[in-house]
């Protein structure tokens, strides 16, 4: 049993629904001439960042569409917003952000090392799935998903020292073997670098409408073996996370799981907009006798190494305690 479990308050912003990649899985992505594709603006954003920000949350989560501007209908609505490309407006929505008192963890899909050093410093922490390394029908359409692309951006995060977030989809036709190998990839990757703060052990929800709509979800028995084998292939400083609101996350716990991911107040979980997150007291009462402690976006060890920029300085020590967790929030 862990002496206590992670979690994080934060507000989930979908800055765009447009990709270039078509996942199996996936019902958050929109054709730029779908009546629902939208690109985020400033005025939509701003009011959301406040209100979270009166929530207590210490994060914005950026996660969106992979390079919309493969689609010419969606760079022109960026031109017309006056940027010309996506990282271009997250630095602006993550200075923003930062302003309003809150800390950036970007998930913006697969991006080259110039933008990933554009946007280091307006971010407290980078997340990109690596989801598995096997070659799976799911990803045929998604060309962002080739796991030799998703591999370069882990590794060009690590030479730019970010504190990182990866991790597996588990569900999606890959087997027990191909798991192994790519927590085994994480393992290397993060002893190369040292900047993997957390993989993600996420299992594939099956959503009406898409592709893989009738594919089952993994059993609770093999969401427990992968926990359990990523808890034994994984170096003892990289936390396991589960999400509370896909998964019963006690028993998880029991098997190597300390970190329950972010979990909003003020918005839904947009990928996965069919699973209420929990409160923060609802959590507690899943979690039975294990203690629930607040992170920020950037795990402590990382605040010790001094893995943080001058731009969120100030803002992330005024967030933290002396161990490096979210200081005590009235
Ligand atoms: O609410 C969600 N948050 C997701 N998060 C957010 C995550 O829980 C927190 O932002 C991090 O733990 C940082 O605090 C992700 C972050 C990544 O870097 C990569 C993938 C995910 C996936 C999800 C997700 O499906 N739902
Ligand atoms: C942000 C992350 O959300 C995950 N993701 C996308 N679609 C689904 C789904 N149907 N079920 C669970 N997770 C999903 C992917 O792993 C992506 O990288
Ligand atoms: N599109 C990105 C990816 O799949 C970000 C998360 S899904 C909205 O990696
Ligand atoms: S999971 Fe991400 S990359 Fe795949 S289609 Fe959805 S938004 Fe695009």
């Amino acid at each position: 049993m862990p002496e206590f479990v992670t979690f994080c308050r934060n507000v989930f912003i979908p800055v765009t629904n447009v990709c270039r990649n078509n996942c199996g899985y996936c019902t958050f992505r929109r054709s730029p001439d779908d009546p629902e594709a939208k690109l985020m603006t400033p005025d939509e954003i701003l009011p959301i960042l406040e209100k979270g920000k009166d929530a207590g949350c210490t994060e914005v989560l950026y996660t969106l569409g992979e390079y919309g501007e493969e689609l010419p209908e969606y760079q022109q609505w960026l031109a017309d917003m006056g940027y010309g490309s996506t990282v271009e407006y997250l630095a602006e929505l993550c200075k923003t952000a930062i302003d309003k008192g809150l800390l950036p963890h970007t998930n913006a899909g697969v991006l080259n090392f110039t933008e990933l050093e554009t946007l280091k410093p307006l971010n407290a922490s980078m997340g990109l799935m690596l989801e598995t390394t096997a070659e799976l029908d799911a990803h045929v359409s998604s060309p962002g998903k080739e796991p030799s692309g998703r591999i370069k951006t882990i590794k060009y995060a690590g030479e730019l020292e970010i504190p990182f977030t990866t991790g597996l989809l588990v569900g999606i036709g890959e087997t027990l073997d191909d798991r192994i190998n790519s927590l085994q990839l994480i393992a290397e990757l993060h002893e190369e670098y040292r900047h993997i703060q957390e993989v993600i052990i996420q299992n594939f929800t099956p959503k009406p409408g898409t592709p893989m709509a009738d594919c089952p979800p993994p059993t609770d028995e093999e969401m427990m073996q992968t926990v359990l084998i990523a808890r034994e292939i994984l170096p003892e400083d990289v936390t396991i996370q589960v999400a509370p609101n896909l998964v019963d996350p006690y028993v998880l716990i029991q098997c190597g799981a300390t970190d329950l991911g972010g979990i909003s107040p003020v918005t839904v979980d947009w990928i996965n907009p069919e699973a209420q997150w929990p409160s923060a007291e609802k959590l507690r009462e899943m979690l039975r006798d294990i203690p629930l402690k607040e992170r920020l976006p950037i795990y402590p060890q990382y605040l010790k190494k001094g893995w943080y920029s001058d731009q969120i300085k100030d803002l992330v020590l005024s967030l933290s305690d002396e161990e490096g967790y979210r200081k005590e929030f009235v």
